[in-house]
């Protein structure tokens, strides 16, 4: 399978800071990938680098194949990399249904299967009851499900999480978990979450990336991740 997603050599510096260095990185059609490392590591630059926020300073980044590094995010976004930032772009006097009708409606214009759409988006983001509820009375957690309904509704293949689990109840934290794996697994959308919460990370059960100091320090599984002496010295074992 060609991966839908290639990172190789990215580095960004700003001014004499370096943010990330020399990164490879390879993401499969339908893989949830968990990046950690400590604050400053050059998480949250790495996924401004995939969707058009940052400029890198070097490297290059294949997105199916093609090569996206010059590509704005908007055009990024059309290709379906889209970025979840923790602040909900949510017109909150709308109802769920009428935010995820929206942005349907930007992604193609209005057509028979239109409402069927976003019947399945609410479905797929556990909002469904919800359809009629006004955005600012939804839970945070909802709120947030929302906003990745926002995503999936203008085509969204690859989706970039940052924090997506922050403020969250542990109840909305474990549902947040089932709806990426659901994503995945039954409609082979790609993820890479960045997150701090490791009972999240742990219950996710997905290939981890750890940066330390802007490179990758360790890949593997959650397992071998958290039992590698590298990462406890410089993460892990500081909790
Ligand atoms: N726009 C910017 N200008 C200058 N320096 C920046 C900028 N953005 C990030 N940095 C620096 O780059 C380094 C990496 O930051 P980044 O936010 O990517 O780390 P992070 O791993 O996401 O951290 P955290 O877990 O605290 O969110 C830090 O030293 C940060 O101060």
């Amino acid at each position: 399978m060609s991966p839908i997603l290639a990172v190789q050599g990215l580095g960004k510096r700003f001014q004499g800071l370096v943010a990330n260095t020399d990164i490879a990185f390879t993401l499969q059609p339908g893989e949830i990938r968990s990046i950690i490392g400590p604050n400053g590591a050059g998480k949250t630059t790495f996924i401004s680098l995939i969707s058009g926020h940052l400029t890198p300073t070097t490297g290059r980044i294949l997105y199916k194949g093609s090569d996206v590094t010059g590509l704005s995010v908007a055009r990024r976004a059309q290709l379906g990399i889209a970025r979840k930032f923790q602040t909900p772009s949510l017109f909150d006097s709308l109802s769920a249904y009428e935010n995820i009708e929206l942005a349907v409606l930007r992604s193609r214009p209005r057509s028979r299967g239109h409402a069927a759409r976003i019947g399945e988006v609410l479905e797929l983001v556990r909002l469904a009851d919800q359809r009629h509820a006004v955005a600012k009375h939804l839970s945070h957690g909802q709120r947030q499900w929302l906003e990745i309904g926002l995503l999936l509704a203008n085509n969204a293949e690859l989706l970039l999480l940052d924090e997506p689990t922050a403020g969250m109840t542990a109840e909305e934290t474990h549902a947040t978990g089932i709806l990426v794996r659901s994503l995945a697994r039954e409609f082979g959308l790609s993820a890479i979450i960045i997150e701090h919460d490791i009972n999240f990370i742990r219950d996710l059960d997905a290939p981890v990336t750890v940066l330390h100091l802007g490179r990758v320090l360790v890949e593997g599984s959650f397992a071998a991740v958290a039992a590698d002496p590298r990462v406890r010295d410089v993460y892990l074992g500081n909790g």
